[in-house]
């Protein structure tokens, strides 16, 4: 058997497409355009491309991006203060404070003082506990696209044995809220999970949020599952050229697309889906903070 597919790429375009058109019959009927604000403290590489590929998506949807780079010995401070200044913006309709920041700056705090009316990234302690009591909240992007893309392979998630590998704040642990919001049993795993392998082969829906390049094995998978690869690891490539790299998921790509139903490959899955995601929230905030 040969896994489908799910073609992240295909399904973000068109969710852009989407929030393109929202957009534009926002200036239309209202005369504004949402902007979104990012927040670059440092210069790691990958953050870098992140933030720049961010800036292009919002751009392209027709918003308007601003993006504040810092430099890495920036006090925490001083975020703090751009933060508040940005809630203060009414130009501003969604910030977000790109992860990881340096080591002398407490993310929980930074975050925290985001305005949840304008927290695109749905970090604050607002946005997660209206998540998990099912208000209405802006929803993490990465898990938000999960599930998205799992709706694109099953019509009904309702009593499928869900398991999540990782709980993080910013995956693990709002993808698992969601997943028990689509009426999945759902199984939390993590590095203290006894028998992993065992709990995964139980899983209908398994999602891997580790951060552990090819991880998941395919014998860990039960015949038919979907398989969500959340993982993006940069890994060297000696086949391609000396110093060369390429990006590889938690799971075992070629392995479990032998075995799965349907599985996400990386690049081209959940990655898209994030930045889609990312505006998609940036639209909602602007349009909930007018009373539209
Ligand atoms: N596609 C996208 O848009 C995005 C991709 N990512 C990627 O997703 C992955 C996860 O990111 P993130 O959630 O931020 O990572 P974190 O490092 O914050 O969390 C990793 C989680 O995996 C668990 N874990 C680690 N090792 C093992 C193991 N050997 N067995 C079982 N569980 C384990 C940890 O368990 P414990 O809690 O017990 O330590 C933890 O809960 C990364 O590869 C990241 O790059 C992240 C964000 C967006
Ligand atoms: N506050 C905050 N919010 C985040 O959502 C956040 C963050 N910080 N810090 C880092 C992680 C990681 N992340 C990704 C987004 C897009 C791709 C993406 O588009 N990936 C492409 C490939 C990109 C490439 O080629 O490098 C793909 O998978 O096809 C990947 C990873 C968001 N994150």
């Amino acid at each position: 058997m040969s896994a489908r597919i799910i073609d992240g790429k295909a399904v973000a375009k068109s969710v852009r497409e989407d929030v393109a058109a929202g957009v534009a019959a926002l200036e239309k009927d209202h005369g504004f355009t949402p902007g979104l604000a990012v927040v670059l403290v440092g210069e790691d590489p990958a953050s870098q491309v992140y933030v720049r590929n961010k800036g292009i998506a919002t751009r392209e949807a027709g918003m308007r991006s601003i993006e504040h780079k810092l430099p890495a010995d920036t006090s925490q401070d001083e975020v703090i203060a751009l933060v508040r200044r940005l809630n203060g913006d009414d130009e501003v309709d969604g910030i977000l404070v790109q992860l990881p920041l340096p080591g002398h700056i407490d993310a929980n705090v930074v975050i925290n003082e985001i305005d949840p009316d304008k927290d695109v990234d749905g970090l604050t302690e607002v946005n997660a506990g209206r998540l998990v009591l099912g208000k209405d909240a802006l929803v993490p992007c990465t898990p938000q696209g999960s599930i998205l893309l799992i709706k694109t392979v099953m019509e009904d998630m309702s009593g499928a044995n869900a398991v999540v590998l990782g709980r993080s704040i910013l995956v693990g642990k709002p993808l698992a809220s969601l997943l028990l919001a689509e009426n999945c049993t759902v199984t939390t795993a993590h590095s203290r999970t006894k028998d992993l392998e065992e709990v995964c082969r139980g899983a209908d829906i398994l999602c891997a949020a580790v951060g552990r390049p090819e991880m998941v094995k395919g014998d860990w998978i039960k015949p038919g599952a979907v398989v969500i690869d959340v993982g993006i690891n940069r890994v060297d490539a000696p086949e391609k050229g000396e110093g060369k790299s390429r990006l590889v998921g938690d799971v075992d790509y070629d392995a479990a697309s032998a075995v799965a139903g349907a599985i996400t490959p990386v690049p081209g899955g959940v990655g898209p889906m994030t930045i889609a995601c990312l505006l998609k929230n940036t639209l909602t905030a602007a349009k909930r903070r007018r009373g539209l």
